[in-house]
C-alpha cells in the first residue's frame, strides 16, 4: 500500500491494436477476413427483447426527498440486491451539462485520426488515453470499439497530457460533468450505506476517486452479430454510472443465463453495482457481467464514470457485515489494497467476472 495516497505510476498497459473507427471508415472491400477474424466470435446466450424484462427506476430526488426517502430507499435495496442494475431517475445533473459533453465528445471523435492518437496511451505507462484497453494477447478477440479513458477525480491524479485540447471546451466540460456526476454517485453510497446499516463514510470513500471511459462503437455492415463492442464483463470498481449518449441500444447484462437489454431511458443515468461493492458488502449486491453489442448502420456512444477508493485505501468485506472477531458472516473475499487490485486488473483480460473469481475465499 502506498501510504501517501498518491496515484501510482507503473500499474500496467495494453498491446497496441488497430483503430476501429478507422476500419469502419474504409470501404467493406478493405475489410478483408483477416483482419475482421481478430473481432468475430461464437453464438452465445439468447437475447431477451427489453420489453419482457423491465430494469429498475430509482428515482435520486425522492430519496432525498424525507417524504419519500424510505420507499425509495426500499428500491433501491431491491435493485441492488436482486439486479445490480438499475436506471437513476432526476439525478440533477442538468441537461445543460450533459448536453456539453455529448457535443464536445462527438466533436473529437470526429477529428481527424492522428490528432486523436496524440491523445493515445502511451504503451506500460498506464491505460489512459485514447485506444483500446485491456489487450493482453495478440489471440484475443478484440472489441469493436475506440475509446478515450481518463482519470478525472480527484483532480491530482489526472494526466492532463491526454485530455483532448481539441475542441477547445472538452476539458471544462468533462471537468463539469465528473463533478456532477460524483456527487450522484456519492448520494446513492451514502444511500446504500443506511440500507445496509454501515458508517456512510465506509460507502461513500469509495466515490472519492473517478475515472472515465468514454466508448465509441462504430457501425459494424459486416457480421455485427458475431462482434461485440464491449466483451462480457463485471466493472472492477465500487459504483459505475453510465451515460448512453447515443438513443441506439447496445448495452445487455447477464441475467439468469439470459442477456437483457437496457435500453437508453432519455434524461437518466445507469448505474451498476461494481466489484468492489459486492466484496465490501460481502456478496449481498451483486456486480453484474454486461456487454456491449454492436449496430449494422449507426455508431453509438456511452460515457462510464467509475468510482471507487483513493490509492492508500484497502478493499475487503466491511466489518459491519463479517464482524471484527469472525462473529459475522464467513468472509468470502480477501482483502487487498487499492493499488495491488488495479494492477491485478490490468494484468488481466476484460473477461466476465475473473477479478471477482481471484478475489473469492470460502465459496458458500
Ligand atoms: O457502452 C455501454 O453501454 C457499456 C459500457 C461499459 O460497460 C463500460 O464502459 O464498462
Ligand atoms: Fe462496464
Amino acid at each position: 500500500m502506498d501510504p501517501s495516497g498518491k496515484k501510482p505510476r507503473e500499474l500496467g498497459g495494453s498491446l497496441p491494436v488497430p483503430n476501429v473507427q478507422d476500419h469502419a471508415a474504409r470501404p467493406a472491400a478493405e475489410l478483408t477476413p483477416a483482419i475482421l477474424h481478430r473481432y468475430l466470435r461464437g453464438a452465445d446466450a439468447p437475447v431477451l427483447s427489453s420489453n419482457t424484462t423491465i430494469v429498475p427506476v430509482v428515482d435520486l430526488a425522492r430519496l432525498l426527498d424525507p417524504a419519500h426517502a424510505d420507499e425509495e430507499a426500499g428500491r433501491l435495496r431491491a435493485a441492488c440486491e436482486d439486479w445490480g442494475f438499475f436506471h437513476v431517475a432526476n439525478h440533477g445533473v442538468t441537461g445543460h451539462v450533459i448536453n456539453d459533453v455529448k457535443d464536445d465528445i462527438e466533436a473529437f471523435f470526429n477529428l481527424p485520426l492522428a490528432e486523436k492518437n496524440a491523445m493515445a496511451a502511451q504503451g506500460s505507462s498506464g491505460i489512459e488515453g485514447y485506444g483500446q484497453a485491456f489487450v493482453v494477447s495478440e489471440e484475443q478477440k478484440l472489441d469493436w470499439a475506440d475509446m478515450l479513458f481518463l482519470a478525472t477525480l480527484p483532480p491530482e491524479y489526472r494526466s492532463l497530457n491526454l485530455w483532448p485540447s481539441k475542441p477547445t471546451t472538452f476539458r471544462t466540460s468533462l471537468e463539469r460533468y465528473s463533478v456532477e456526476v460524483q456527487r450522484v454517485a456519492a448520494e446513492l453510497l451514502r444511500a446504500m450505506a443506511r440500507n445496509l446499516g454501515v458508517a456512510e463514510e465506509k460507502m461513500t470513500s469509495i466515490a472519492a476517486a473517478q475515472t472515465v471511459r468514454i466508448n465509441y462503437y462504430p457501425p459494424c455492415p459486416q457480421a455485427h452479430d458475431q462482434v461485440l463492442g464491449l466483451s462480457p464483463h463485471s466493472d472492477a470498481v465500487g459504483l459505475t454510472l453510465l451515460l448512453q449518449v447515443s438513443p441506439v441500444p447496445g448495452l445487455q447484462i447477464r441475467r439468469e443465463g439470459k442477456w437483457i437489454p437496457v435500453d437508453p431511458v432519455p434524461g437518466a443515468l445507469v448505474a451498476n453495482v461494481g466489484d468492489v461493492v459486492e466484496m465490501l458488502t460481502n456478496g449481498r449486491y451483486k456486480s453484474i457481467e454486461h456487454r456491449a453489442v454492436v449496430n449494422a448502420r449507426h455508431e453509438r456512444v456511452s460515457v462510464a464514470a467509475f468510482h471507487s477508493a483513493k490509492f492508500g485505501a484497502t478493499y475487503g468485506p466491511l466489518e459491519e457485515i463479517v464482524g471484527a472477531s469472525g462473529d459475522g458472516e464467513t468472509p468470502r473475499y480477501r482483502t487487498i489494497g487499492a493499488e495491488d487490485y488495479v494492477k491485478l486488473l490490468l494484468s488481466s483480460k476484460l473477461e466476465g467476472k475473473n477479478i471477482m473469481d481471484a478475489m473469492k475465499i470460502n465459496p458458500p
